[in-house]
């Protein structure tokens, strides 16, 4: 090395060194939380539903795989729905001016904590609602990584205040939105997704700035004192307001006071029944609602699909979760020339699916139907279908398991037509319907032939015949050769149309509907133009004022130049002439005078 390398090299060396300081001092460091399962070691007594019976105050919990007794937690009543909000409120005041910076560790710090504790999180979640650990992985854990990942990410950039045109005449004018929290975001969620039906609303509300009260659902109400353990441990390891969070367990009345007891948003996860009367209570209040209901989605396979893709994605679209999804595939539309090959590929892996409790001594595929009847439900609907004519080509029937679990067997059923009842009514459990239909037409007249409007899928190898098929399809979401991916993509808005409800949850829009969307105004440039009204348009206006402003008008908005210049002569004559009166007037009142006509 020549004596200038060696200069430049003792010379670049320290300032290396300074840069890797610097960055180190500067990195952020993420705190650590830890919570304690201990309380949530479950027992080994079996659940009895008369002797844990529910009560107005108590939730009975247990594991519906397994049967086994959870314990019991408190069913809040009205008044203390209503103290939560009201502790919520006053701790969303102190975040809602938390910067960016702040909002980001603190979901940084439950990211970390989510991927430590993976295993807890999904041991948990499938103790609460008989879901395979797998099944827990990616429904409960992976989406939730994605959305935190998502929001930490891009989050800010659409939360900043944005600034939009101000238009021709307004060109003076700076016009820009500024997204404010709304205050305190409701959510009430169902039981199917326990983990991640909770982290979902928080996470967006927490970094849209507000509080959140959270009512989750009697039929897994056990698993939020742990997901309470860990909202608390982070709000504290951030510095954030310890009441930022508050969880509600209960019943119907319990979701009643927090559509009416005063949050300022309410987003009503679940049943288009139960969604009505949400949307009915917060009349009273003109509360705001998001409504994410039920779905019946479409999954369409045209005869150029690749079907060893279709078939498998299928299958995870129908009994992920035992079909215990909002967007779960429920009426797979196959084109007559591949049904038959569809239908023997399906049923080939359906017969082999094991079922069992999501934590008992053997792996399964498919686990409980969470909710007490829900089983029995789906065995009525299939009943009826096979009594008009349905066919049941795998499953179709009740599974009486040791354990005792509620569980019904994945099933794959074909020959249904849409004057039966399942055709319309969402199933919520594992069932494969199967139909054929001719062409393209046929297939999107089958798919909106439904109440919902949930997600869709369609499978192609033409992904432009595909798209073409999409687009005609009334659902709120569309995956092209994939089921559900819109979800796993969290820059895209969720929700539905029909009867799966209104407005969006998740996304940029999603996001910013946890906001109130300020417009602001003001002058472009101060130091040089300020709005003053002219002298003609002051009250009394002049007798010009008419004619100005018409010129006005046409100066700014006419359809052809000439119009344009006659416009502007018409402002220029009225600003001369009557501009004069007006101004005139205006002295004689500044000084008391008569006024002039
Ligand atoms: N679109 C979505 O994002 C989405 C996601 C998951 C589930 N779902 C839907 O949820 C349904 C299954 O869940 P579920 O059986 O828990 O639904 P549900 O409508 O019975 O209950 C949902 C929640 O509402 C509460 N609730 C009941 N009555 C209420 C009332 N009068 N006022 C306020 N709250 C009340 C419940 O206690 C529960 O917490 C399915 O229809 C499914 O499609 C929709």
């Amino acid at each position: 090395m020549d004596e200038d390398h060696l200069f430049i090299a003792s010379a670049a060396a320290p300032a290396l060194i300074l840069i890797f300081i610097v960055l180190y001092l500067r990195r952020e460091i993420v705190p650590s939380i830890s919570v304690s399962l201990e309380e949530d070691e479950t027992n080994q007594e079996q659940y009895d539903p008369i002797k844990h019976k529910a009560t107005k105050n108590k939730i009975p919990c247990y594991d519906p795989g397994l049967m086994t007794y959870l314990g019991n937690m408190p069913a809040d009543n009205a008044d203390q729905v209503k103290e939560k909000i009201i502790k919520g409120k006053a701790a969303a005041e102190v975040w809602k001016t938390a910067s960016f910076q702040k909002r980001k560790l603190l979901l940084k710090t439950l990211l970390k904590y989510i991927l430590h504790n993976q295993e807890a999180i999904c041991r948990v979640a499938s103790i609460d609602s008989g879901k395979p650990l797998v099944d827990a992985a990616f429904g409960e854990v992976m989406v939730t990584c994605e959305k935190i990942a998502w929001l930490t990410r891009e989050g800010e950039k659409y939360l900043r205040p944005e600034r939009r045109s101000s238009g021709a005449m307004m060109f003076y004018k700076a016009a820009r939105v500024e997204y404010h929290p709304v205050g305190v975001v409701g959510a009430i969620v169902p039981w199917n997704y326990p983990f991640h039906n909770v982290f979902n609303p928080l996470t967006a509300a927490l970094f849209a700035g507000n509080g959140l009260v959270i009512k989750v659902s009697e039929h897994a109400s056990w698993s939020s004192q742990y997901y309470g353990r860990i909202i608390s441990a982070a709000l504290q390891a951030v510095g954030a307001p310890a009441d930022l969070v508050q969880i509600v367990t209960g019943y119907a009345e319990a979701g009643n006071a927090l559509v009416t007891g005063g949050v300022d948003k309410v987003i009503f996860v679940g049943s288009t029944g139960v969604g009505r009367a949400v949307l009915s209570a917060a009349a009273t209040n003109l509360t705001p609602v998001v409504l994410e209901l039920g779905g019946k989605d479409a999954f369409i396979v045209c005869d150029d699909a690749d079907l060893s893709q279709a078939v498998p994605t299928a299958l995870r679209g129908a009994f992920q979760s035992c079909g215990q999804n909002c967007a779960g595939a429920e009426r797979f539309l196959v084109q007559a020339s591949v049904y038959e090959r569809f239908v023997d590929a399906a049923v080939g892996v359906a017969r082999q699916l094991r079922q069992g409790p999501a934590l008992g001594n053997s792996p399964v595929d498919c686990g409980a139907m969470c909710m007490p009847g829900l089983a029995e439900k789906v065995a009525q609907l299939v009943e009826e279908a096979v009594a008009d004519g349905a066919k049941v080509l795998v499953g179709g029937h009740l599974v009486r398991h040791e354990s005792g679990g509620q569980f019904y067997a994945p099933t794959v059923l074909v020959g249904v037509t849409p004057a039966m009842r399942i055709w319309r009514e969402e199933v919520f459990g594992p069932v494969m319907v199967i139909v054929q239909f001719k062409d393209d037409d046929e297939a999107v007249r089958l798919a909106n032939d439904c109440p919902f409007g949930l997600g869709s899928a369609v499978f192609s190898r033409s992904q432009r015949r595909a798209n073409a098929i999409g687009r005609l399809l009334e659902a709120g979401m569309t995956s092209i050769n994939d089921f559900a991916t819109t979800y796993m993509c969290q820059s895209l808005p969720f929700g539905g149309v029909k009867e799966s409800g209104f407005d969006r949850f998740a996304g940029i829009e999603g996001l910013r509907g946890l906001c109130v969307p300020k417009a602001v105004c003001e002058d472009r440039f101060p130091w040089l133009m300020r709005t003053d009204i002219p002298p003609l348009l002051q009250y009394p206006v002049g007798d010009a004022a008419f004619p100005f402003v018409c010129g006005l008008i046409s100066m700014f908005y006419g359809l052809s130049l000439r119009d344009n210049l006659s416009g502007l002569c018409t402002v220029i004559s009225c600003f001369l002439g009557g501009g004069k009166k007006a101004g005139k007037r205006k002295a004689n009142r500044q000084e008391g005078r008569p006024q002039v006509s």
